[in-house]
């Protein structure tokens, strides 16, 4: 079978077979071997800043002390909350995420390829709509992310 989000077309005007991806409308020649390229996807995540952040201040804290360490333990204690349904992504994101998109249960909005950190774009892209990432680092500190869309 074809890898999901493709199907196979039959060109009208030389009969011949081609791949459309679903999601971009955009088609090729060859027979994809791996899933369609979302083109953009719906993200929210938690962030926890640590000392190193490159820009070790939030909203919640003027300048953030923490180790790197302490936030990953941090980051991991709240995914695990999430996996037990001891509290909502969009809780613990409203309450503890040291970025801005807090206000909004952690919600980032659409975003295509090229706009976030490498780290944070390559799982954001990998991850199936609904699904939690493992923590993931970049200069900003550490994540969670949630795909939404
Ligand atoms: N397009 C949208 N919605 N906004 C532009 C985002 C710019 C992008 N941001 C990030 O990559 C970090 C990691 C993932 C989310 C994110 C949010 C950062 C984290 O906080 P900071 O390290 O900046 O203090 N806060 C806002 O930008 C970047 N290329 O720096």
């Amino acid at each position: 079978p074809l890898p999901e989000g493709w199907e196979m077309r039959t060109s009208r005007s030389t009969g011949m077979t081609y791949f459309l991806n679903t999601y971009t409308k955009k088609s090729q020649w060859e027979r994809p071997e791996a899933p369609a390229d979302p083109g953009e996807v719906r993200c929210s995540h938690l962030l926890v800043k640590h000392s190193g952040s490159r820009r070790p201040s939030s909203w919640r804290e003027e300048n953030i002390t923490r180790s790197k360490d302490e936030a990953m333990e941090l980051v991991k204690n709240y995914r695990k909350q999430i996996v037990a349904n001891d509290a909502t992504f969009a809780e613990l994101a409203t309450k503890y995420s040291d970025c801005s998109s807090a206000k909004r249960g952690g919600d980032l909005g659409h975003f295509g390829r090229g706009q976030m950190q490498a780290a944070f774009e390559e799982e954001g892209f990998k991850l199936k709509i609904g699904q939690l990432s493992k923590p993931v680092e970049t200069d900003s500190g550490v994540h969670i992310i949630l795909r939404t869309g």
